[in-house]
């Protein structure tokens, strides 16, 4: 390798993380790389709700422009917050390792237990997923919205804005909250957004081939992608920005991929939750398959209903 691989990333902590992350794992491949930091629309915009300034590429667009140009060989990103469709220009070379999966909480206070009903809970979160998922699950539970970096949010909890936060585990232990997770909620339950845990590796298409196939053998984690694949190809059909409360998760074991997953009317009343598995070698299809069966047992009315209700926001 003869010149330094550009990474491009977004500037928050958990970013930065995930830049240096795959910094570490080029360098164990013998590649060297910079870190380049790049302001986007959404780090900009930190007082409006995502929803409401579309969700459409406003992490992603700058980063992109860079790519298209040269300025970085690759973005990287939380693969949970990259779209299920990119545009033609663009890929996803890599995926990292998964992380544990899970939703969390994290609170200051002892004694957090979701499940007693005979308690009030108020939970800060500001994914539709979640509030949609407590509705459902936890009726008991109030949500308010939470919004900044993890650091912020913390803050804004122990504040007294609510009693614990809902997030993802792999936010948390990236930042070194550990030792402030109360409650490890169930995957059965909480199904995480797609590509919850793993960290994706973009690239414009016009990258050069051998630095492309060098990269892709330093960081892609082979069993996560075809996991990531599956997910993500349920997630296209149904066209879920983070605005919508759609989930899936894909397992692994030996050659067989299952692919559990759904979506939840925003009162949380419909819930639809469905398994399907196949080889590995068809994760596309199996989340093709999926979308079809969920849209056919109701999902497909629930979705056509949210998207109603979003757009007269
Ligand atoms: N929605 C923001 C976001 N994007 C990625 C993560 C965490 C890291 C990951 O899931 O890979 C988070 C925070 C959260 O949902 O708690």
């Amino acid at each position: 390798m003869s010149r330094k691989v550009k990474i491009g990333t977004r500037g928050s902590k958990l970013a930065l993380w995930q830049a240096y992350y795959v910094e570490d794992l080029l360098k164990n491949a013998g590649i060297q790389s910079e870190i380049i930091v790049i302001d986007t629309k959404g780090d900009q915009v930190l007082d409006v709700s995502i929803s409401k300034i579309g969700s459409k590429g406003v992490f992603t667009q700058e980063l992109e422009d860079q790519l298209m140009d040269g300025r970085i060989d690759v973005a990287v990103h939380s693969a949970k917050d990259m779209q299920s469709s990119l545009a033609d220009e663009f890929e996803i070379i890599a995926f990292t390792e998964r992380e544990k999966e899970n939703d969390i909480l994290v609170s200051a206070k002892s004694g957090i237990d979701i499940k007693d009903a005979s308690k009030p809970l108020v939970l800060g979160t500001s994914s539709t997923r979640r509030v949609a998922t407590l509705k459902h699950f936890f009726p008991h539970v109030k949500t308010v919205d939470v919004r900044g970096n993890l650091q912020t949010r913390i803050r804004k909890m122990e504040e007294g804005l609510c009693d614990a936060l809902l997030l993802a585990y792999a936010g948390v232990h990236r930042m070194g909250y550990d030792s402030m997770i109360a409650a490890e909620l169930d995957l059965d339950e909480f199904t995480p957004a797609v590509g919850q845990g793993s960290v994706a590796i973009e690239s414009a298409k016009s990258l050069d081939s051998a630095l492309r196939q060098q990269i892709i053998q330093a960081c892609n984690h082979p069993a996560t992608e075809s996991r990531l694949k599956a997910e993500r190809a349920y997630l296209r059909v149904l066209e879920g920005g983070c605005s919508i409360p759609v989930f899936a998760l894909a397992s692994l074991k030996n050659e067989t991929l299952s692919l559990c997953g759904g979506i939840i009317s925003l009162d949380g009343q419909n819930r639809i939750s469905l398994e399907v598995s196949g080889d590995k070698t068809k994760a596309e299809d199996l989340g093709k398959e999926l979308a079809k069966l969920v849209f056919a047992a109701g999902g497909k009315e629930i979705l056509d209903e949210i998207k109603k209700s979003q757009s007269y926001k």
